[in-house]
């Protein structure tokens, strides 16, 4: 992993031991050359036992057949380059090397500028992932729900498992020794339910006691973590969160590793604050209290982001491929071993080696 830009933070730090990492878009930062990472690559594979399995990933694809643009920051946003971006992305995940199970896509697969054309840009985008050949597992993100309909989203999605309350959370084992859970950060929001619905009114309350701004989506006047609190956030609900313990207690007493995924991040410091779940605390808490959880996923924030906590869980967040630049790449595939976990990033995407914590090792031995 190039460790430009990484830190450990102090012990009074509320991730004490951990290790964190801010890589921020390619072209913002000096990565070494695709050629160089590829050699380098190859090297360390051919050292590797073969993994039990792998899989793709992506992030925040956010295709939108309209002109460039940029984000509300002023960053460059690449909206048709985004679908020939991924296209090169499946391609190379068809017909690389390592054979790969199943691709997970992190949320916001269309952006929510293509208003009319919104069911168009979807499909067209899932016709591009479907050429992968197999599986391809999806979550949501709010760009995903501004103009599509939730269950519009999970039929064409051909999301597994639901459950009956609407959300749009899952989980699958893609191994014997192994449970993904895809976790809903839009359960509690606003973009994606009708305001009459429940949902959508507990997100209300839950901005107008955090946000005192008028514009919501407006963080400006909160600190810290408090500046998640954004009508363009989410939360889980308290169903969800249930069923995530429950989950983490399946998969303990199957003595199975557990990975998270979602599309907000969950981890302080592995994003900037505003792209935080608005209860990630909760979240956390849960992870916590199991010892199987091994690592998180998420997308939303455009840029790598990586903390190790002291409970020794992996946080990574990945960086968008709307945000690529044309020409540039942002995909990845991750080994999965019985001791670690390997991510291996194409250019503007981190790699990243993870251990296994002792407490997940002698758990599921
Ligand atoms: N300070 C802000 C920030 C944003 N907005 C408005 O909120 C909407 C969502 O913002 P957007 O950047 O499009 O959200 P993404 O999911 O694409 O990106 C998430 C992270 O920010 C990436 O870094 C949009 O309408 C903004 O104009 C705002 O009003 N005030």
């Amino acid at each position: 992993m190039n460790l430009a830009g990484a830190r450990v933070l102090g012990s009074n730090s509320s991730v004490k031991r951990s290790k964190i990492l801010q890589h921020h878009l390619c072209d913002r930062i000096a990565m070494p050359s695709f050629r160089h990472r590829a050699q380098a690559l190859s090297e360390s594979e051919k050292s590797q036992i073969k993994p039990d399995f792998s899989f793709g990933i992506v992030a925040d694809i956010q295709y939108a057949d309209i002109p460039d643009g940029h984000s509300y920051h002023g960053t460059p946003r690449f909206y048709r380059n985004a679908k020939a971006a991924l296209r090169r992305a499946v391609s190379m995940l068809r017909e690389g090397s390592i054979p790969l199970s199943f691709t997970i896509q992190l949320g916001d697969i269309v952006d929510g500028n293509c208003k009319e054309n919104a069911e168009k840009a979807l499909d067209g985008i899932l016709g591009e992932l479907n050429a992968f050949g197999k599986p391809v597992y999806h979550m949501l993100g709010n760009h995903c729900l501004y103009n599509l309909d939730r269950e519009l989203l999970h039929q064409k999605m051909e999301i597994p498992n639901l459950p009956a309350d609407g959300g749009s959370y899952y989980s699958f084992e893609p191994h014997p020794s192994w449970r993904f859970v895809v976790l809903d950060s839009y359960d509690v929001s606003l973009p994606g339910w009708e305001p009459s619905h429940p949902r959508y009114q507990l997100a209300l309350e839950w901005l107008k006691k955090n946000n005192p701004n008028e514009n919501k989506n407006n963080p400006q006047g909160l600190e810290g973590v408090e500046r998640r609190w954004v009508a363009f956030g989410g939360g889980a609900s308290p169903e969800q969160v249930a069923w995530f313990k429950q989950q983490l207690q399946e998969a303990s007493a199957k003595k199975q590793r557990v990975m998270v995924f979602s599309h907000l991040p969950f981890q302080p410091g592995t994003a900037p604050n505003p792209c935080l779940q608005w209860n990630y605390e909760e979240l956390l808490d849960v992870m916590r209290g199991s010892s199987c959880v091994v690592a998180t996923f998420a997308g939303h924030a455009h840029q790598n982001g990586y903390v190790r906590d002291e409970w020794g869980i992996h946080h990574l967040v990945l960086p968008s491929v709307l945000e690529t630049p044309p020409g540039r790449d942002c995909y990845g595939h991750i080994k999965v071993y019985g001791d670690k976990v390997k991510l291996v990033g194409t250019d503007c995407m981190m790699s990243l080696d993870m251990s296994l914590g002792r407490k997940v090792l002698q758990e599921a031995a």
